[in-house]
């Protein structure tokens, strides 16, 4: 079912286009060679070309552009081999020189692809309309003094991708998994670390509603979330208020938003009356950005195997389904963990253990993928173990108990601790005559017709045994022995 906002007038769509900007991984900004480290003290990592000083040049960062064209091929984008650095007018105390150096007509990355993962395994494909890379601004900081506000330039020039996509989200939730993807991505590629709550990777939300098959909407844009949680939020609330002003005869006025987490609404900040005019033009100390396409090629030739095809993969070389190989893929650590399990045997059951077992129980204590206390290779040891019948799939969730408490390997534990199943049927065997013998009317019962009965021989088998037969060797010699 489609997402839509009730309202008096009947049904809404939502409509969403995200801006995303992700700071580049690069251990110097994009025109100067200052830090981009996290967590200096502020004015740490400004060199004079930050702080705009009078006769500063930019010196574009070579490594950075490779990391947008490699985030251009992660988003099955065109790679412009010409694109231009332009300057976006605008004051404001944080920024130094004026403008930012940003792209704007001709951007780096053009038209591509995002595929998102959905409920139920599904998937679909939104569009991306472009990526380009610009400057980051400084931050200013109003809670230090009453009546002052202090600048941190610090960020000041540090390298942005912005990708813009189409307006072809339709709910909060595909905005979530819009941005979860593209994190998912960005990480795979190495070219943003994703970290939203360090303001690596932010959003700017545009919303607009209109009735299904009507033409878009006017849309407002939420500045700045910095949380997928927020972004969803901010949807939400935007939506249903953009809904109640339009029913109560109202206008939606193209405007920019600000989102606030301590209630999950979003408050006006300018109106288009406002709105900034940029006045664009390339900048003069910059030349065209004109790749190699040689270089090109050769970047292309280097990125890793990304979730997409990973998923694939697993769905065609493991038989794992929609669902399962899109909670695996989703980080590569996981999806490398996965594989490494997986060699163990089947990999259907491993792939159950890992995201049933594994992940609940790094999920209950706390602990980071890096520091299991069970590797893969141990897993894949445990699950080898149910393969070839030397525990039962039951023992085996004890003896993972007692692997994450120890570390230790599966077969020291079954070993130490005597778990090996009864996989002989003379012991078997013995043990149901007995029952039969101790037990005459159950077994006249269940040879009149009650068939249900034969869970409790199961029952008593297994608890003759200590628990420790094949159950499925118990079912079948039961079955034999009762059919006399
Ligand atoms: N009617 C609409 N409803 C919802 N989203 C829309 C609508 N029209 C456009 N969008 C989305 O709004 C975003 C516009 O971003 P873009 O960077 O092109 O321009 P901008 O927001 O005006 O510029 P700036 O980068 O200065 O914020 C895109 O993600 C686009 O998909
Ligand atoms: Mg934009
Ligand atoms: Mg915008």
């Amino acid at each position: 079912m489609s997402y839509r906002v009730k309202g008096n007038t009947g049904e809404w769509e939502v409509v969403i286009g995200l801006e995303v900007h992700a700071q580049v991984i690069s251990n110097s900004k994009l025109f100067s060679g200052a830090s981009t480290k996290f967590g200096a003290a502020p004015n740490e990592q400004v060199s004079l070309v930050d702080a705009a000083m009078p006769g500063m040049l930019p010196v574009l960062n070579k490594e950075v552009v490779a990391q947008g064209i490699r985030t251009g091929f992660g988003l099955r984008a065109q790679i412009n081999l010409k694109s231009v650095f332009e300057r976006k007018n605008y004051f404001y105390a944080d920024l130094p020189q004026g403008y930012q150096i940003s792209q704007f007509l001709e951007p780096i990355v053009g038209k591509g692809t995002l595929t998102l993962d959905l409920e139920g395994g599904k998937t679909r494909d939104v569009g991306i309309e472009r990526m380009h890379l610009e400057q980051d601004a400084g931050k200013s900081i109003h809670d230090q003094h009453p009546t002052q506000s202090y600048i941190d330039l610090n960020r000041t020039g540090v390298a942005l991708m912005e990708v813009v996509s189409d307006p072809d989200l339709r709910s909060p939730e595909e905005a979530g998994a819009y941005l979860r993807k593209m994190r998912s991505i960005l990480r795979y590629l190495g070219t943003c670390d994703g970290n939203m709550d360090e303001g690596s990777m932010r959003a700017d939300v545009n919303v607009s509603v209109r009735k299904p098959g009507e033409e878009l909407g006017t849309r407002t844009e939420t500045k700045n979330v910095n949380s997928i949680r927020y972004v969803m939020q901010a949807i939400e609330f935007e939506s249903k208020r953009q809904v109640k002003v339009l029913e109560d005869g109202g206008e939606i006025v193209q405007e920019t938003r600000q989102f606030d987490p301590s209630n999950g609404t979003t408050r006006s900040l300018r109106s288009k009356e406002e709105a900034h005019d940029y006045r664009y033009f390339p900048d003069p100390d910059l030349l065209p950005l004109v790749l190699d396409p040689k270089w090109v090629e050769e970047i292309k030739a280097s990125i890793p195997e990304l979730p997409d095809e990973k998923k694939e993969r697993f769905i065609k070389d493991f038989g794992l389904s929609s669902y399962d190989a899109g909670i695996l893929v989703i980080d590569r650590d996981r999806a490398d963990f996965y594989e490494e399990v997986a060699k163990g045997g089947d990999p259907k059951v491993a792939a159950n253990w890992v995201i049933g077992d594994f992940f609940g129980a790094l999920n209950k204590s706390g602990l980071a993928l890096a520091e299991t206390p069970v590797s893969a290779k141990q897993l894949g040891g445990l699950i080898a173990l149910i393969k070839d019948n030397t525990i039962s799939g039951r023992t085996a969730k004890e003896v993972f108990e007692e692997m994450w408490e120890t570390s230790k390997d599966a077969d020291t534990i079954v070993e130490e601790k005597g778990l090996k199943q009864i996989s002989d049927t003379g012991p078997i065997e013995a043990a149901i005559d007995e029952i039969m013998a101790a037990n005459p009317s159950q077994v006249e019962a269940f040879r009149g017709g009650n068939e249900k009965l034969i869970g409790w021989f199961v029952g008593q088998t297994m608890k003759a045994t200590g628990g420790k037969a094949n159950p499925g060797m118990v079912n079948q010699l039961l079955k034999k022995k009762l059919a006399g």
